[in-house]
């Protein structure tokens, strides 16, 4: 008998600029030799420069769409991105407990780099209660960090306590991305672990406005390795070796906060049979 391809999902907003959302973790997944299904929650007009606008879609269509892919393919790790607003969450959250995904990682995403709201106010409520006790990693940034934890995060200490309370909410395990700390010349990632353990992350910061989607692209590599059976840690750690190898080597596309180089070379990967 041949093994199933290893297969991951997807579960969030388009983005029709091509740099994040749905599109930003097909091509990781892809890079990552892992199979992408998607479940769209929401479809943005949106470029390099901005979000124009965006619609949710309905929730029988999200209910659809994750029947489809449940009847069928068989799914080993799963991720939320973009989830729009209160109705889709709760679909989401519905489907997510019908559903066996294999493990499940929460990008809380809230704002897009530009300004754009991507999850109304009132839908934070309900990610905090109904979907971060479902995730086996949470992926915030400091801003999200600090709206799920209702407190100001101005240090590693801080860091440090809001990692803590965010478990405390519920969730297995929570990597605190430090994308946006004021630091010029490292980008420090804390991750604290379901058994206690914690660790650092840091990579030099690249000085450039090339980093549109990289929270989706480091929470949907970390699902491609979950979802090939890799540690919790071991799949955090790839993730953030590759969305610094993808910031790294950058790509020139459009006129504001560019993609990433999602084919970008990660040290050690020399050939396909090391991914
Ligand atoms: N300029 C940069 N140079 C190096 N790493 C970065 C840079 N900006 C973000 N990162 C890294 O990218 C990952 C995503 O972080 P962040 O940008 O905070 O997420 P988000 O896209 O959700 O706002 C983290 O590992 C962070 O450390
Ligand atoms: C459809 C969609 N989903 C998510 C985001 C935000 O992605 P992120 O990785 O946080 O990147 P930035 O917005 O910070 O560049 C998005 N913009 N669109």
């Amino acid at each position: 008998m041949i093994n199933d391809t290893i297969q991951a999902l997807t579960i969030a907003g388009t983005d029709s600029g091509g740099g994040a959302g749905v599109m930003a973790d097909i091509k990781t997944m892809q890079e990552r030799h892992v199979f992408s299904a998607a479940v769209v929650v929401a479809v943005t007009a949106q470029n390099t420069i901005g979000v124009a606008d965006f619609m949710a879609m309905p929730e029988k269509l999200i209910d659809e769409q994750f029947k489809a892919v449940a009847d069928d393919l068989k799914i080993r790790a799963a991720k939320t991105g973009m989830l729009a607003d209160v109705p889709s969450v709760k679909a989401v959250v519905a489907n997510l407990k019908k559903y066996d995904l294999g493990p499940l990682t929460v990008d809380p995403v809230m704002i897009a780099k530009g300004g754009a709201r991507l999850l109304s106010e009132d839908a934070i409520q309900t990610v905090k209660q109904e979907l971060v006790p479902l995730a086996t990693i949470l992926t915030p940034n400091l801003p999200e960090a600090a709206e799920l934890t209702g407190m100001q995060i101005e240090s590693s200490d801080d860091m440090l306590v809001a990692a803590q309370k965010l478990q405390d909410m519920g969730a297995k395990n929570v990597l605190v991305k430090g994308g946006h700390e004021a630091d010029d010349n490292e980008s420090s990632d804390f991750v604290l672990l379901e058994n206690g353990d914690s660790f650092w992350m840091t990579s030099p910061r690249v000085d450039t406005n090339r980093t549109h989607g990289t929270g989706d692209t480091l929470s949907s590599c970390i699902t491609s390795e979950l979802a090939k059976g890799k540690s919790v840690e071991d799949a955090i750690r790839i993730g953030k070796e590759y969305v610094s190898a993808t910031i790294e080597q950058g790509i020139q596309v459009g006129h504001g906060h560019g993609p990433l180089n999602h084919w970008a070379h990660v040290k050690g990967e020399a050939n396909d049979d090391e991914i």
